[in-house]
C-alpha cells in the first residue's frame, strides 16, 4: 500500500472539506488541510469538521501552516515551508507528540529541516504544478535521486514524501528514486471519480523493493 498524502484543494466542484471527504472514503490515512489565502476563521471550521471524518476513518489530519491553529484543535500535526513558522519553533509549541513536515527543494532545505528536528519532508515539486503559485524550481526524478543519493551519503534517515504535479503513472519511478510516500491533490480532484482513484492510487502496487513505505500509526493520543 502506498503512503499516500492527500492535499486538499478548492475547485469548480468540490470543496475543501469535500475534496477530503472524497480521499478518505477511498481510502486515504493522511490528510493536510491546505486552504491557501483563506481566513483563519474558515480554516478552523472546516477543521473542526474534518477532525472527527479522519477520526472515524482512522486517518492522520495535518494543517498547512497554522502551528497555533493546530495546537488549538489538538489534529496531528502541521506541514511548515520556507515561509512559516521555523521548524524548531513549531516543535517548541507543539512538543514531541505533534507531527511537523517541512518543504525541501534542494539538499540543503533537507539538512536544515532534519537538524531542526521535522519528522518527515515533502520534497518537490516534480512538475509544474496550478495547485501552487509560487513554486520552487521542478525537480525531476533526476532531482529525487540527487537529494536522496545525497541523503543516504550523510546518513539522514527521515521519511520523503514526493509532490507537486504526480499523476498515477508517475508513481512507480518516483518509488524507485527511494521516496517514501507521494503527496496529491489534482490528480485525484481532476478525476471522474476521486474516490475510486484514491483507491486506484492506494492499491497499485510498489514496484520496487527498496521503497520503504511508512506510516506515522500509531500515535500518542
Ligand atoms: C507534503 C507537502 N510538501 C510541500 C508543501 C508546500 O509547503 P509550503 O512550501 O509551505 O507551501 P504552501 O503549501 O504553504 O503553499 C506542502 N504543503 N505539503
Ligand atoms: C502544496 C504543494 N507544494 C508543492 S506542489 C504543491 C501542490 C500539490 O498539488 P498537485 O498534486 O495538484 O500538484
Ligand atoms: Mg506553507
Amino acid at each position: 500500500m502506498i503512503s499516500l498524502q492527500f492535499i486538499t484543494h478548492q475547485t469548480e466542484q468540490y470543496s475543501y472539506l469535500e475534496s477530503a471527504r472524497m480521499a478518505l472514503e477511498g481510502g486515504c490515512k493522511w490528510i493536510q488541510l491546505r486552504m491557501k489565502d483563506a481566513p483563519l476563521e474558515e480554516v478552523e471550521a472546516v477543521a473542526l469538521q474534518l477532525k472527527p471524518l479522519c477520526k472515524e476513518h482512522e486517518a492522520i489530519l495535518i494543517l498547512d501552516d497554522h502551528v497555533e491553529l493546530a495546537k488549538k484543535l489538538e489534529v496531528d500535526g502541521v506541514h511548515l515551508g520556507k515561509k512559516d513558522m521555523p521548524i524548531n519553533q513549531a516543535r517548541q509549541i507543539l512538543g514531541e507528540a505533534f507531527i511537523i513536515g517541512g518543504t525541501a527543494n534542494t539538499f540543503e532545505d533537507v539538512v536544515q529541516h532534519y537538524r531542526a528536528g521535522a519528522d518527515y519532508l515533502g520534497i518537490g515539486p516534480f512538475r509544474f504544478t496550478t495547485t501552487k503559485k509560487n513554486l520552487s524550481p521542478v525537480l525531476g526524478l533526476e532531482g529525487y535521486s540527487s537529494i536522496l543519493s545525497q541523503m543516504k551519503e550523510a546518513n539522514i534517515e527521515i521519511p520523503v514524501v514526493a509532490i507537486g504535479g504526480i499523476t498515477f503513472e508517475d508513481i512507480p519511478a518516483i518509488l524507485h528514486t527511494g521516496v517514501n510516500g507521494i503527496a496529491l491533490s489534482g490528480t485525484i480532484l481532476g478525476a471522474d471519480n476521486p474516490v475510486e482513484e484514491t483507491r486506484r492510487i492506494i492499491d497499485s502496487p510498489q514496484r520496487t523493493r527498496r521503497t520503504q513505505s511508512f506510516s506515522f500509526f500509531p500515535k500518542t493520543e
